[in-house]
């Protein structure tokens, strides 16, 4: 069996490889390459996948066997959703529908689920699907992509800022706030993945479904990258 550096190593190689970090159409987004139709559409469609993660996270929460897990997985769900006593105002899917609302997309259209492209449909199914059925490690670890998510969002925050002027700041702050939520939600994952991967065979399944989960991500962006375009002449 794997030690647990051993074990953290192949998935950060893996994930060198195979995170969307390297997929063209975010290649080209931190050129300052996409055009207005190509980031509102991207916002649109990231849209259905954010809404999900609470959604996905509530099944995980359901696994869990102690009230210790589930105390802390819990958090997950408000970070998205916003806190109990709130009104939903300070989550993470309030902050999109802001981005929304920074990139010229009313937050009505988003919420509608208007647009949203077919593979991408398909994609967010898969992972809501997949945390629904496979067993607790998998499904944790199906979110270890996050190891790689911080770094990148901080690479888009700098790309916006200097290539996309015309977004209004403060759709950023999805971002800026994600990063450090995504260290913390992913350090958690790798604790529990280390401590429930006993085996060579529960090691295998824990990289396969971070494999499955970067293959997903990939899918989505290739949708949104070969989406028929709606109005050839927009700028
Ligand atoms: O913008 C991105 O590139 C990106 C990637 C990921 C990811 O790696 O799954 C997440 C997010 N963003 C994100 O905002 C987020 O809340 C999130 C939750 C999860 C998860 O699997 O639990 N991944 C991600």
């Amino acid at each position: 069996m794997a030690t647990q550096a051993e074990l953290e190593e192949r998935l950060r190689t893996l994930g060198e490889e195979r995170y969307h970090h390297r997929h063209p159409f975010n290649l080209r987004m931190h050129e300052g390459a996409l055009t207005r139709e190509e980031l509102r559409r991207w916002v649109l469609n990231r849209f259905h996948y954010q809404r999900h993660i609470p959604v996905k996270d509530a099944l995980i929460l359901a696994k869990l066997g102690t009230r210790e897990l589930r105390r802390s997985w819990i958090r997950r769900v408000h970070d998205h959703d916003g806190s109990p006593d709130g009104d939903g105002t300070d989550g993470g899917i309030e902050r999109w529908l802001r981005l929304g609302e920074a990139v010229g997309l009313d937050r009505e259209l988003l919420l509608s689920g208007e647009g949203v492209l077919p593979g991408v449909r398909l994609a967010v199914d898969g992972y809501v699907n997949f945390c629904r059925n496979a067993s607790t490690l998998e499904a944790v670890a199906s979110s270890l992509t996050e190891l790689f998510a911080p770094d990148l969002m901080a690479t888009r925050i700098a790309a916006w800022e200097r290539h996309y002027p015309w977004v209004e700041r403060e759709g950023l702050r999805y971002f800026q706030v994600r990063v450090g939520q995504g260290r913390r939600d992913s350090e958690e994952a790798l604790r529990l993945v280390h401590a429930w991967a006993r085996t060579p065979g529960g090691q295998e399944r824990a990289l396969a479904a971070f494999a499955f989960k970067c293959d997903l991500l990939w899918a989505l962006l290739d949708a949104v990258e070969h989406a028929p375009k709606e109005s050839p002449d927009a700028p």
